[in-house]
């Protein structure tokens, strides 16, 4: 599982990385976006296609491929063909999961691929193979599509169609025999020898890897509704939060691009640069409160009815990282009136170390959700040294909100791997980090420019 993390995680920093020159000879960054991957699994004629083309027809305005798991079946041998009705079509070792791996790989890579084109009549791929380009979006279907942890480990989104298993019976016997032409004999000793166990040792138990179960498959519109909406607000978002649920990037306004580009802007004065970094840094705290737990709460208000809202959680406290993420303290504690704030200083020891010199907090920290304050995340060696303090004061990894202003991919892949349940906040997401550690395009030393301390 992990290594196939990594390969998708080392894809989206290439993709970033890969740069082209542009004609007026500035270097101008081709991003190539990464796919949204969705698999979806069910029992046999549980109703897969359908809820994929439902799907498909809601994502209009996407690039949206169809690629079934049947294709990858392995063509059969002479001998197998000889005793076809004894071939276990629903084992996962019927299928040829290595070829969907390595077209995947290359989908997500922006290449296109051939896949097989597999005929159920003679067993075998037949040729034209079917040519797929890179899409927007991916959809992966097949009962044993969630049964392997790689393949699951390319999808953003796993769906269970679960239908009732008499309804699949009925239907599969009706497709089987009608649009097949097959003898209803044969149908139900097929479904008996090997459909139904298989679906019990392999399909059913994948289910738990379901982000989403649909009961009643395609006649389930409210399900199909809601799972589309989910797709579109992650299709308008940054590659990185795709693969990390964790990450939030704050909704990009031509405002929020303007203070960024005074910020970044080597030119502007440091009076500016303070006046535009509190600026950001106020919405990131703002957006990043937004992610503390709620309590619904009713209140009267002047015209005498009643308004519905909710309390502010009340159990928190800031951490900044000296010196930088004390840039970060007094928009807290404009949001937070009181608010406790600790302190953690970290020494940079050697290329990639951190050493802990000093830390203040308070001391009940265990119990308090912790907002953790450093404008920059760049290698993520001064996080992870911050966070392992905080783990090790008791504070749940759930409980922390790491709030920056620019992130860098490598330093959010160390930190997101690392903490799945931490939330990282964020303004931008930039390119990626050069050899010197600094992140690229960046703001250069953050400290240096908000206290003045540049050479
Ligand atoms: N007899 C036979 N069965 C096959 C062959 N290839 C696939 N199958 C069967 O096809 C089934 C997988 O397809 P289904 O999930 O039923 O097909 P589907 O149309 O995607 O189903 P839904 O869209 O969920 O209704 C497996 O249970 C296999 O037993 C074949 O070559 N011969
Ligand atoms: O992700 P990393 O590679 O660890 O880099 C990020 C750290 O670098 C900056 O601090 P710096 O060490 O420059 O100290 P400063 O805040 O005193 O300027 C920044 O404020 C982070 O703490
Ligand atoms: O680019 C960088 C990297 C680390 N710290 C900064 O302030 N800027």
């Amino acid at each position: 599982m992990e290594s196939n993390m990594v390969a998708a995680l080392k894809n989206s920093v290439q993709n970033h990385f890969s740069s082209v020159q542009s004609s007026n000879g500035s270097n101008q960054a081709q991003v190539n976006k990464v796919p949204f991957v969705i698999g979806v699994a069910g029992g046999t004629a549980s109703g897969k296609t359908t809820v994929c083309t439902m799907i498909i027809q809601q994502l209009h305005d996407q690039r949206v491929v169809l690629i079934h798991q049947d294709s990858f079946y392995h063509p059969l041998t002479d001998e197998q063909l000889q005793k076809v009705n004894d071939f276990n079509f629903d084992h996962p070792d019927a299928f040829n999961t290595e070829c969907l791996l390595s077209c995947m790989e290359k989908l997500k890579q922006g290449q296109a691929v051939s896949i097989p084109n597999y005929d159920s009549r003679s067993h075998r791929g037949i040729d034209p193979p079917i040519v797929v380009n890179p899409t927007d979006v991916i959809i992966l279907e097949g009962i044993l599509i969630l049964h392997d942890s790689r393949v699951r480990d390319l999808m953003n989104m796993k769906i269970f169609v679960d239908s009732d298993s008499d309804v699949r019976l009925a239907r599969r016997v009706k497709r089987d025999t009608k649009d097949w032409g097959r003898n209803i004999e044969y149908v139900l000793d097929q479904y008996s020898k090997f459909v139904k166990p298989s679906f019990e040792e392999f399909v059913l138990p994948s289910k738990k890897y379901a982000d989403i179960i649909i009961p009643r498959g395609s006649d389930n519109d409210v399900a199909i509704d809601l799972i589309v909406q989910h797709i579109h607000t992650k299709l308008g978002q940054h590659d990185l939060c795709k693969i990390y649920p964790n990450v939030f990037v704050i909704h990009s306004t031509f405002q929020i691009r303007g203070m960024h580009t005074l910020v970044r802007d080597t030119r502007t004065t440091k009076h500016d640069f303070v006046f535009y970094a509190d600026r950001l840094i106020r919405l990131v705290v703002e957006h990043g409160l937004g992610h503390l737990p709620f309590t619904e709460k009713q209140v009267i208000t002047p015209t005498g009815s009643v308004y519905t809202g909710v309390v502010f959680c009340k159990r928190l406290c800031g951490v900044s990282v000296i010196r930088s993420g004390e840039s970060m303290e007094n928009a807290l504690r404009a949001c937070c009136k009181g608010i406790k704030i600790g302190k953690i200083l970290i020494h940079r020891d050697g290329k990639d170390g951190r050493q802990l010199i000093y830390e203040k907090l308070p001391s009940d920290i265990a119990s308090r959700h912790v907002l953790l304050l450093d404008p920059v995340l760049a290698s993520g060696n001064s996080a992870a040294k911050a966070i392992s303090i905080l783990l090790s004061k008791g504070v749940p990894e759930s409980n922390i909100i790491f709030l920056n202003l620019i992130a860098a991919p490598e330093g959010i892949h160390v930190i997101s791997r690392r903490h799945p349940r931490l939330k990282i906040v964020t303004s931008e997401i930039d390119l990626y980090l050069n050899k010197k550690l600094q992140v690229i395009p960046g703001m250069g030393e953050f400290g240096d420019r908000y206290f003045g301390t540049m050479m």
